[in-house]
């Protein structure tokens, strides 16, 4: 197997919630596009370390530790070399930044990371940026085709901190599911919330919903990330199977369950905070822990290499 060359970069936010991007050099790897400061670990360098290292020679900053956190870790094989993109968010520091190597540098607004072009590697980055740390499922129970009952869930969610919205519905059917959807989406981007569809690519693409979660085994069935043309979709996974599919297919990010016993699924094995951390770290998307997980168990998931939670119980008075 070739060997992965360990790289911390980070994705540090100014006051106004803007992102620090860097041009790299057209004569490095990957040379012409942008990139999150950073650089290589060096041999029996601690990560964090290495962090703050690349950071003051870079930029000349210094990063407060306690103000960084995990945010991803993408192993990617390019042609020429093989990178595991070890990235933090850094959220307070000391000094003004500047290319202290001659590289420009940009501040730009989450919403604007799609214009600018990034090595093949920083994709799941992006998307891990822009999605949210909490998803909040729809409980199936006692919700009928009435989007007054919809709507109410989603105000009482509003409260719990979830930003986005897994609209789950399965015992109606697609025309009906999808009508709840196009009544809660635009609302609920007004507020700057996402609705995700729980459904199938082909309904989905119908009628241009953005966001789509797959069951596994829809996954399994998937054949490219280009059969939907919305701008994330997701997917559920439970093993290593399910995850190596996911990133083949280019699936934008994975929930991974169960983590711990859930009400609603009482007879499978929980994999515990242990193991999700083990599957999270060789995967190379946005991984939200799903299963028995409550916005309590936020932290132990992002120290875990998690990009946040999502579940039924938890979020809503109603979904207990
Ligand atoms: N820093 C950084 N490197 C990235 C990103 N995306 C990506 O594919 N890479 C790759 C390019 C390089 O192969 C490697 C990082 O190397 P680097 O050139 O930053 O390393 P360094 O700062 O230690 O520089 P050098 O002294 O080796 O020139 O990771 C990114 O967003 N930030
Ligand atoms: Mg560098």
């Amino acid at each position: 197997m070739t060997k992965l060359i360990h790289v911390a970069a980070a994705a540090i936010f100014n006051n106004e919630g803007q992102l620090l991007l860097a041009l790299r050099d057209e004569s490095q790897h990957q040379g012409g596009l942008w990139e999150f400061p950073g650089g290589k670990v060096e041999a029996s360098e601690n990560v964090r370390t290495a962090l703050a290292r690349e950071l003051y020679e870079e930029l000349g900053i210094e990063i407060d530790q306690s103000a960084t956190h995990p945010l991803i870790q993408v192993p990617f094989h390019y042609s020429d070399k093989s990178v595991l993109l070890d990235v933090f968010r850094v959220n307070c520091f000391s000094g003004q930044p500047y290319g202290r190597e001659g590289q420009p540098l940009k501040w730009v607004a989450l919403s604007e990371l799609d214009q600018y072009e990034f090595p093949a590697a920083n994709k799941p980055i992006v998307n891990s940026l822009q999605l949210p740390q909490q998803i909040a499922i729809t409980p199936e129970l006692n919700l009928e085709l009435n989007p007054d009952v919809y709507a109410e869930y989603v105000a009482d969610v509003q409260s719990s901190g979830a930003q986005a919205i897994m609209l789950r519905a399965k015992h109606l059917d697609d025309p009906e599911q999808l009508s709840l959807y196009a009544e809660l989406s635009q609302d609920l981007a007004n507020q700057g919330k996402l609705l995700i569809w729980n459904g199938s690519v082909e309904s989905a693409n119908k009628v241009n919903v953005d966001a789509l979660h797959l069951s596994s085994q829809r996954l399994m069935d998937l054949a490219n990330r280009a059969e939907f043309s919305g701008r994330y979709l997701g997917a559920s996974c439970h093993n290593a199977e399910q995850i190596r599919k996911a990133e083949q297919s280019g699936v934008d990010y994975i929930t991974l369950s169960p983590v711990q016993r859930t009400s609603s699924h009482p007879d499978a094995e929980p994999m515990g905070w242990e193991q999700f951390a083990r599957l999270t770290a060789k995967c190379a998307l946005p991984v939200y822990a799903l299963g028995g997980v409550t916005a309590a168990d936020l932290t132990t998931c992002i120290e875990s290499g998690g990009q946040g939670i999502a579940g039924i119980s938890g979020f809503a008075n109603q979904a207990n």
